[in-house]
């Protein structure tokens, strides 16, 4: 069953080239899997030791794949999709610490020999790279590598200290700063304990190949590096870091956007003028919006929690989808009269929003809120979003006239599409996930919770000065939601290093006990140009998108052809786990899958053996 909807102008997007039939998908030409795409691990490569070095050893040739191995791969582990995420600090049973300083330091200096190599910059010639990051207590020892690593490769290196993802991107846009590239250091909405790396240039954010590109260079630094031996710049003099002051730069340019949008007939400054708002930041980054956007802008921000960035996160993770953020918001709004509330997660590459009524907005609701925005501004767009995204939701978009693509799960992959399918001449301009990852078109295709709330209070201001009732929240009334929504994850079993291979071994299994049919009543879904094959949602177009992760959606049809509901399952991108979002259309539907799936799947096919199921026994009892 196709799930893009084309209710207006069925030419914009190809039709599916698969159909279903008894629920068996047909297969076209199998696509790489990734572990065939990847470069061979095992590849001798000769480093000779630099002249930083010869001072202190002799210059000797070294087998470093051959010395690679475990700990080369203790780095490309780090990599997740298109960021860089680890274990940065004790306390997480099980975990030891694997982004260490020296990692780190390794990674940057790739990232600036791999920058050089972008620009074809010659040696020599400056390269100027930002840095920021989260408050998260890790944070500064770990700056001090990445500080180093870059100015090994021969960065000037700008230190912008506490910021957001968003503004970093902005930092390599922004006249006044123009950098090359920039560097975000946060693990977002994980523990205190993780920590992580997100890369921009001028283009956006990079892509998981070029990260993985990165990290194996990186590899055979560490493993270098740990044996004794310099490679790469070397420059053995201590980096020259230079403090800029991006955010006031940045809160700038968010509020004359507003401003400018709004153009308030009385007051063009102050257009948040007789506007409430509550903006719950977590701890984490996203304080700056309050005082620095809001609070000028002429808005009373008084009820706003969680403001003061702390790396220990201690009132809940900065998370809108953390269910504690979003009912403390919903209070604060509630108890204040408030006409928006705000959540962002710690870095402020995703937010939700509360309306005056005390609803959560977030996940397909939130999309759907973006959506009608986006439609009005842009009638027929294609939306794309992950496919955890509900049926209603394609019907929301559908019935003001938009198209919507589903794709995979992971906010690149999301952007991507869209990237794609504008390039392909298919106008697409709003790509968000279920996680409240959104990009705009108009906004440098960039993920960006700021961004994202920006465009609702512009809305939230304009629909006041039409007389519009009602507030944002009005826009989605005809939302139709799923009656029951489940996620349950099931831990992968045995050594971490294993959990890939496994997890796509289960996911894989999944598929096929559909397509051969020991699995009756349940169908692989497809969507649009993106059809179920290697890896869920293929690209059937000339030029595929790389698959990261496995995963697949399958609906659920009772004995009477009805719809029950369906399943999204794939495997986790940064815990070996395998994540199973449900969604019924009828009450109890969800356990009725979960035991249709436990007993005629996960214990039928031995996945139990290998997967712990615990989660499914305990949700179905
Ligand atoms: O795989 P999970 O642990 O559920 O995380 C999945 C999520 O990971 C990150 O947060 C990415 O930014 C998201 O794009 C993705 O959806």
């Amino acid at each position: 069953m196709a799930t893009v909807t084309t209710s207006s102008s069925p030419a914009t997007l190809r039709p599916c080239k698969q159909h279903a039939s008894r629920g068996v998908v047909q297969h076209r030409p199998p696509c790489p899997l990734p572990w065939r795409r990847r470069r061979p691990r095992t590849t001798t490569t000769r480093t000779r030791a630099t002249a930083s070095s010869r001072g202190r050893q002799p210059s000797v040739d070294v087998d470093l794949a051959a010395a690679a191995g475990e700990e080369g791969d203790s780095i490309r582990r780090l990599q997740n999709g298109p960021d860089v995420r680890g274990v940065a600090l004790e306390g997480e049973k099980g975990r030891p610490v694997d982004l260490t300083p020296l990692a780190v330091e390794v990674i940057a200096e790739s990232f600036g020999e791999w920058l050089r190599e972008e620009l074809q910059r010659p040696e020599g010639e400056e390269l100027r790279v930002s840095a920021g990051r989260d408050p998260r207590l890790s944070g500064a020892r770990l700056s001090a590598a990445l500080f180093a690593g870059l100015a090994r490769a021969g960065c000037s290196v700008f230190d912008m200290g506490l910021a957001t993802t968003p503004a970093c991107f902005m930092s390599t846009i922004l006249p006044r700063f123009n950098y090359d590239a920039s560097i975000m250091m946060t693990a977002s909405h994980l523990p205190y304990t993780r920590n992580g790396l997100k890369f921009f240039t001028k283009r956006g954010g990079l892509s998981p190949g070029d990260v993985e590109k990165i990290c194996d260079r990186a590899a055979r630094k560490y493993v270098a590096r740990k044996m004794g031996i310099s490679t790469g710049g070397g420059r053995g003099t201590p980096p020259v870091v230079m403090r800029v002051d991006l955010m006031s730069a940045y809160a700038q340019h968010l509020r004359d956007i507003i401003k400018r949008r709004v153009a308030h007939p009385a007051h063009y400054d102050t257009p948040l003028k007789g506007f409430s708002v509550v903006v719950n930041a977590g701890n984490g980054c996203g304080g700056f919006f309050t005082w620095d956007v809001l609070e000028k802008l002429g808005a009373d921000t008084t009820g706003s929690l969680n403001l003061e960035p702390d790396g220990r996160f201690p009132n809940h993770m900065p998370n809108p989808e953390d269910a504690t953020a979003m009912s403390l918001t919903r209070d604060a709004v509630l108890a204040h009269g408030a006409d928006l509330g705000i959540v962002f997660d710690t870095d402020v590459d995703r937010s939700g929003v509360v309306d005056a009524a005390g609803a959560a907005i977030n996940g397909d609701r939130l999309i759907a809120l973006m959506s009608a925005i986006v439609l009005d501004e842009h009638p027929g767009t294609t939306v794309v979003t992950d496919a955890r995204a509900s049926e209603g939701l394609t019907r929301f978009i559908a019935a003001r006239g938009g198209h919507h693509c589903l794709y995979r799960v992971g906010y690149r992959n999301v952007i991507d599409k869209g990237a794609q399918l504008n390039d392909d001449g298919v106008e697409t301009h709003l790509m968000m996930e279920t996680t409240g990852h959104g990009a705009l078109k108009e906004n440098y295709f960039l993920d960006d919770g700021a961004y994202m709330v920006v465009k609702i209070v512009i809305e939230m201001v304009r629909m006041r000065l039409a007389g519009l009732e009602g507030g944002v929240g009005s826009l989605i009334r005809d939302l139709e939601e799923p009656a029951e929504s489940v996620l349950l994850r099931l831990n992968i079993l045995g050594e971490p290093k294993y959990a890939k291979q496994r997890g796509t071994a289960a996911v894989e299994a999944f598929k096929e006990y559909i397509q051969e049919d020991k699995l009756s009543g349940w169908v692989l879904d497809d969507c649009g140009d993106c059809s179920v094959g290697e890896g869920c949602l293929v690209d059937t177009n000339d030029h595929p998108i790389d698959i990261d992760a496995y995963m697949y959606r399958a609906k659920l049809y009772d004995e009477n052809k009805r719809s029950v509901g369906m399943v999204h399952i794939r495997q986790s991108v940064h815990n070996p786990n395998i994540a199973l979002n449900m969604q019924s259309y009828v009450p109890g539907g969800c356990k009725s899958m979960a035991r249709d799936l436990r007993e005629r799947f996960l214990l039928a096919s031995g996945v139990n053996e290998f997967v712990d199921i615990s989660e499914v026994e305990k949700f179905v009892k």
